[in-house]
């Protein structure tokens, strides 16, 4: 299965309620809520109000990325929220077992996302307890920056992981993808796409096609 999962990080504050009403509608399965501590990474977006405030706004699939230290600490809340997945990363978890073992006690989707230079083997034994392994493909902490190469070996290497433990588990990745590139990182293995400015930027509706088109 592939989705089109839209980084809300990008969007038109002013108007998020359209513009995500707009990508519901264009037929972008998932909502990507990135939600950052200005400790974990170098800034600070919004939390628990914003998904609260736009949850009644749609029913597609909220994918809530925790870039926040000791995630453990907030998944209540967050699930509180409406968050259908929740993905944390594992350079911030102190306890990474138990943190997935929370966020399943909410019947929700767990994800555990890795920045582009920490070695698959941070999720090898976690793999199993998971339903989604998150490949950041830029530095943690802004939209619009540039997709890091060396990422594509990577999303392989994970595929081929995940299948040498016989697991189905999706592969997201997420920071410079685009129009030019999505059909590499597919190929790659991964299947739930997210994209920020690639899709907020200039027609909302008409990127948001552009994806899905690419991505049949
Ligand atoms: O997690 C993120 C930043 O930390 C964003 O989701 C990501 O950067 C998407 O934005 P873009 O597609 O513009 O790169």
């Amino acid at each position: 299965m592939k989705c089109l999962s839209p980084s809300i990080l990008s969007a038109d504050f002013a108007n998020l309620g359209e513009q995500i009403r707009v990508i519901d509608e264009a037929g972008a399965d998932y909502v990507h809520i990135d939600v950052m501590d200005g400790c974990f990474v170098p800034n600070i977006s919004f939390a628990f109000p914003v998904l609260k405030a736009i949850r009644p706004l749609t029913e597609r699939i909220f994918d809530v990325h925790l870039m926040i230290e000791e995630p453990i600490r907030y998944i209540d809340e967050f699930a509180a929220a409406g968050a259908d997945i929740i993905t944390v990363h594992a350079e911030a978890c102190k306890h990474l077992d138990r943190t997935i073992e929370v966020i399943k006690e909410h019947d929700i989707l767990a994800g555990v996302a890795l920045n582009p230079a920490t070695p698959l083997e941070a999720v090898e034994y976690i793999l199993p307890k998971v339903d989604m392994v998150l490949l950041m493909t830029v530095n943690p902490g802004f939209g619009g920056q540039s997709y890091i190469s060396y990422c594509t070996e990577k999303v392989r290497k994970l595929k081929e992981m995940i299948e040498r433990q016989g697991l189905k588990t999706d592969i997201q990745v997420d920071g410079g993808i685009n129009l030019d590139n999505v059909e590499m990182v597919m190929d790659a293995g991964a299947n739930i796409i997210v994209a920020g400015s690639a899709v907020f930027k200039g027609d909302v509706a008409q990127n948001v096609q552009d994806f899905l088109t690419l991505m049949k």
